[in-house]
């Protein structure tokens, strides 16, 4: 059985690949099944015809594409007269071989097969996720609704920010731009990717500090803004920071995935109950080149099941290199269920501000998202507090079915913020 998304399989996963070959693609697709099950370079004597077919991936389908890619350095050419071949190939890999493990399932999709000499392009399209994963992992927790719960947002677009400068505030500067920003209503404010326990403000100091100030506005506003404290480190201090968040009555960790890995992840999952924000930085190695590595739909798949609750997918009209539509696709398959744990909660974040909130809401058409303005709250001319307001005004009018620019009124924060950030 699989964790699927459409009919479950029994003994096998698909694993679905883009691959580049100077060899015909049949050839260059079983060198990729046999290296990664029971084959390798040559026919060794253990290998019977038993073991093959109980243990052995097999090339299920091949298509091949229109637009060949740039072949991949080192890429093996038999002659100067083989031609380069582009096409998607699925292959099935037997359960058996790698059992209830994503660290193992990793290993056996997207292993050494990236270094083949034979694939001059390879690339991780899909995966199927064994049944099995659910009796050792959880998924989301929290996800959509739970975050909702925690940062009491019934319904709307979840506004947030990341501190910025991303790194060199002191604890004094910091704990005075939270309180400013909680006061304005703020749902959710996150540490940077880049600010994780440096000398200049500790994670220990960072989280007495922040939550001292966040539950001081708790009890003045009755809410209590999530703020994601980034852990991401080594396990055990991650751990133990953890700890601290939930002794301080914060609700959210941060770690970005690709820097802690999916089985790091998954060990956070089991030691707590706060709500998991997973940072994607460093995920643009894996997946801006089209011949090489997986791909976002892969990635959010193995970050659900080791129980991310909420996952970064870029932003639209961003700073980033994906286009806007491989944004909207990144939240879509995010959005479609599976069969662990809770749904779990697209955070677009990347040169976000009030300017770009109706492209968002026209594309995505939904509110159960987390948006994320850095400069665009803490460049906005009236302050950090007015572009909350901005941020907020805006997310309520395109929910609304409303065009910011028609209501917002003259030298309003919302209407500032129009004029500053938008083209
Ligand atoms: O790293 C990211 C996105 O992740 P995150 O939101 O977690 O930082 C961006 O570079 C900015 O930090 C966003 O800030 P801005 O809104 O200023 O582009
Ligand atoms: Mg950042």
């Amino acid at each position: 059985m699989t964790i699927s998304e459409s009919e479950p399989r029994d003994s096998y996963i698909v694993a679905t690949y883009r691959i580049s070959s100077y060899l015909p693609l049949e050839k260059a697709a079983e060198i990729l099944a046999g290296e990664q099950s029971s084959g390798t370079f040559t026919r060794v004597a253990l290998e019977s015809e038993d073991l093959k077919r109980r243990h052995g991936a097999v090339v299920s389908r091949i298509t091949v594409d229109e637009t060949p890619i740039a072949p991949l350095p080192g890429s093996w050419r038999p002659s100067p007269a083989a031609t380069l071949t582009t096409g998607t190939v699925e292959v099935l890999f037997p359960t058996i071989n790698f059992g209830p493990s994503v660290a193992s399932l990793i290993t056996t999709v997207a292993g050494n097969l990236y270094e083949l000499r034979e694939l001059a392009a390879v690339k991780l399209l899909d995966v199927e996720l064994p049944a099995a994963l659910a009796q050792h992992y959880s998924g989301p927790l929290r996800g959509i609704p739970g975050t909702r719960r925690l940062m009491g947002v019934d319904g709307g677009a979840m506004i947030g920010t990341i501190v910025k400068p991303s790194i060199g505030l002191h604890l004094e500067q910091l704990t005075a731009l939270v309180r400013e920003l909680a006061l304005a209503g703020i749902d959710f404010i996150k540490d940077d990717e880049l600010n994780t326990d440096p000398p200049f403000a500790p994670l220990n100091q960072r989280i007495d500090a922040v939550m001292r100030v966040l539950n001081d506005v708790a009890d003045q506003t009755g809410k209590l803004t999530m703020y994601a404290f980034n852990v991401t480190g080594d396990v055990d201090s991650m751990k133990m920071g953890l700890e601290r968040i939930e002794r301080q009555g914060g609700t959210c960790a941060m770690a970005a995935i690709p820097t802690i890995g999916f089985s790091a992840l998954a060990e956070l999952r089991k030691s707590t109950d706060l709500a998991l924000h997973g940072h994607r930085a460093g995920f643009g190695a894996l997946d801006r080149h089209p011949g090489l590595g997986m791909s976002f739909r892969v990635f959010q798949k193995l970050a659900r099941v080791c129980g991310a609750d909420h996952l970064h997918v870029g932003g639209i009209d961003s700073k980033f290199w994906e286009d806007n539509s491989a944004v909207v696709s990144s939240v879509r398959a995010m959005q479609r269920p599976l069969e662990i744990g809770n749904p779990m909660l697209p955070v677009l974040s990347s040169a976000q501000t009030a300017a770009t909130a109706a492209t968002t809401h026209a594309l995505i058409q939904s509110a159960d998202i987390l948006v994320l303005a850095g400069g665009g709250i803490h460049a906005h001319p009236g302050g950090a507090s007015a572009g909350v307001s901005s941020m907020r005004a805006a997310w309520d009018a395109v929910v609304a079915g409303d065009v910011p620019e028609e209501v917002a009124e003259p030298g309003s924060p919302l209407d500032i913020a129009l004029k500053a950030f938008g083209h």
